[in-house]
């Protein structure tokens, strides 16, 4: 078998180390699951042609061991049994679909099209066939890779397969090594810059690999395999983030405009499984939601979420476009459900990547016990991450645009954080024409049926307050609360009501 042959004589001891392991994956998955139920989703790219070989070599080693005798190469190479599938969009390069077609006729590849989007081409397929578990070319690298293993059940709203990784641990370095070693071919744009390859839309030749274009000629570029580091192997890739930056927040803060300042929002998110079992009793919410209320922002909402990459990393996408800021706090640290910045990097679409700053600060926090190959802690959303340090603090705050992460375990720690975070913000005039919120409270034994009406009235009049209701027992007073920036504006209110009752109905409280 021509790859397994190439790989055995190279004397690239990493290139080795990281093949067999993915041969070793690819066994196993062939062991758990029979040929039907196992595909390989393809896609012309340098990570797919990658694993389609190792395929061929697993499936070749893992016929010849079942056998216990070899296996004729001529046989195992002809006949690669492995269902493949390939999502051809209207907006590939026409040299991916080349090329795709090409290596599916070459190496007499039984490729299903599927022009669906890939949820429902996935679910189309699954319910045709008994598909249990697909191979793809994930690496560690990629934004979508965060959370995953070599075996990882696709994500909730997917339908469900096992996604099989088996170069999940390889590099860009890796994947170059094994295409030039085992001499195989690759898609031509690889050759002219393109480092990784997604849509006509959002894809450029790599800038990093540009030798100019001297004489107004062509731009040229190097090939792929000359990129000196593979952390900037998607720069040639358009990003394209939805949610604003903290600048842009800062200029709403700074608004002459009074509504505008009002409107201002923040999210808070609390990881952990423990809050939703009932386990441990949250406090930092309740602490958390009073401070930004105290500074004038609007929460516009509280949300638990369970300890997966995938929950954090949905529940943080809708809140950061939603609000102008989010806090999340919970499952930061080392242990296995310690997923928040994982989910945090997910939710923008970036990789992690080791952050040398801040694993300065882990070194002298935890000494030698993180000076290890690699200090999972230490790695941070690339390209997004800016850590807001202070005197005060043993690890600096990370703030990925506008979502803030907490490492706060409890009500004193969120309170000394929280007074470094609102100086960083005050320095940075982030804050400073943040209005407070001005509250009034008026407690009143009327019955809720008896205030209901005339407050709908008193809310459809004042709609730039938040005026709300709550008693603290069902036989106890009625308290009528009335939030806004404008004390002028909560006088009226709190006038207009009174006036729909018996004077004295309602008594104000602190
Ligand atoms: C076969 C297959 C299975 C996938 N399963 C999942 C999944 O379980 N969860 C998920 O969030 N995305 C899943 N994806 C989507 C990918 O993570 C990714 O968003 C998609 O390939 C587009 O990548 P790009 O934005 O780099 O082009 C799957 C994609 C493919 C091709
Ligand atoms: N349109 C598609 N059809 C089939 N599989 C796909 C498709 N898009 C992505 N995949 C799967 O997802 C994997 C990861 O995609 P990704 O774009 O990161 O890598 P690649 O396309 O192989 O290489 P490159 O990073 O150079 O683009 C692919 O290797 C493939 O298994
Ligand atoms: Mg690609």
């Amino acid at each position: 078998m021509e790859i397994d042959k190439a790989i055995r004589e190279s004397d690239d001891r990493r290139l080795k180390t990281k093949y067999n392991n993915a041969i070793y994956v690819i066994q196993r998955a062939l062991a758990l699951y029979s040929i039907e139920e196992v595909a390989f989703s393809f896609n012309g790219g340098k990570d797919s042609t990658v694993l389609l070989h190792l395929l061929r070599a697993g499936y070749y080693l893992y016929k010849s061991g079942q056998d216990h005798s070899t296996c004729d190469p001529d046989d195992c190479e002809i006949t690669f049994p492995i269902r493949v599938i390939y999502f051809e969009s209207p907006s590939a390069f026409p040299e991916i679909n080349s090329f795709t077609y090409d290596t599916a006729t070459s190496f007499k590849l039984q490729m299903d099209i599927i022009r669906l989007d890939l949820k429902a081409g996935l679910e189309a397929l699954l319910k045709a066939m008994p598909i249990r578990a697909i191979f793809l070319g994930v690496r560690i690298g990629d934004p979508t890779a965060v959370g995953q293993e070599q075996f990882s059940p696709s994500s909730a709203g997917w339908p469900p397969f096992m996604r099989v990784n088996p170069i999940l641990d390889w590099s860009y370095r890796d994947i170059w090594a094994f295409l030039l070693t085992c001499k195989v071919r690759y898609c031509s744009l690889y050759d002219q810059g393109y480092t990784s390859i997604g849509s006509i839309h959002d894809t450029v030749p790599n800038a990093l690999l540009s030798i100019g274009n001297a004489n107004n000629v062509e731009e040229k570029f190097k090939p792929a395999y000359l990129l000196p580091d593979g952390r900037l192997e998607r720069a040639g890739r358009i990003k394209n983030f939805s949610s604003r930056p903290l600048s842009a927040i800062s200029n709403g803060l700074k608004s002459e405009d009074g509504h505008r300042k009002c409107t201002l929002t923040a999210s808070v998110i609390a990881v952990g499984d423990e809050i939703l079992f009932g386990t441990v009793e949250d406090r930092l919410a309740l602490t958390l939601c009073r401070k930004l209320h105290s500074i004038g922002l609007a929460v516009s909402q509280f949300a638990v979420t369970k300890s997966d990459v995938d929950s954090v990393a949905e529940e943080v996408e809708r809140q950061k476009s939603r609000n102008d800021m989010v806090f999340i706090y919970g499952g930061v640290g080392p242990l296995h459900s310690d997923v928040t910045v994982a989910g945090v990097a997910k939710a923008f679409g970036v990789r992690m990547a080791p952050d040398e700053e801040f694993e300065e600060y882990l070194r002298h926090l935890i000494g030698e016990k993180c000076t290890g190959d690699r200090n999972e802690m230490a790695q941070l959303p690339e390209g997004i991450t800016e850590l807001l340090h202070h005197e005060q603090l043993l690890v600096p705050l990370i703030k990925c645009q506008n979502v803030i992460i907490l490492t706060a375990t409890n009500v004193a720690e969120m309170d000394q954080e929280w007074d470094c975070l609102i100086e960083f913000m005050r320095s940075d005039s982030l804050l400073v024409a943040a209005e407070p919120f001005i509250s009034k409270r008026l407690a009143t034994t009327l019955s809720d049926v008896e205030a209901a009406h005339p407050l709908s009235e008193i809310c459809i009049e004042f709609p730039d307050l938040y005026i709300g209701g709550y008693r603290e027992s069902r036989k106890g007073p009625l308290v009528v609360t009335f939030e806004g920036k404008d004390q002028e504006r909560i006088n009226a209110a709190v006038e207009a009501l009174c006036k729909k009752f018996q004077p004295g109905s309602f008594s104000e409280v602190n």
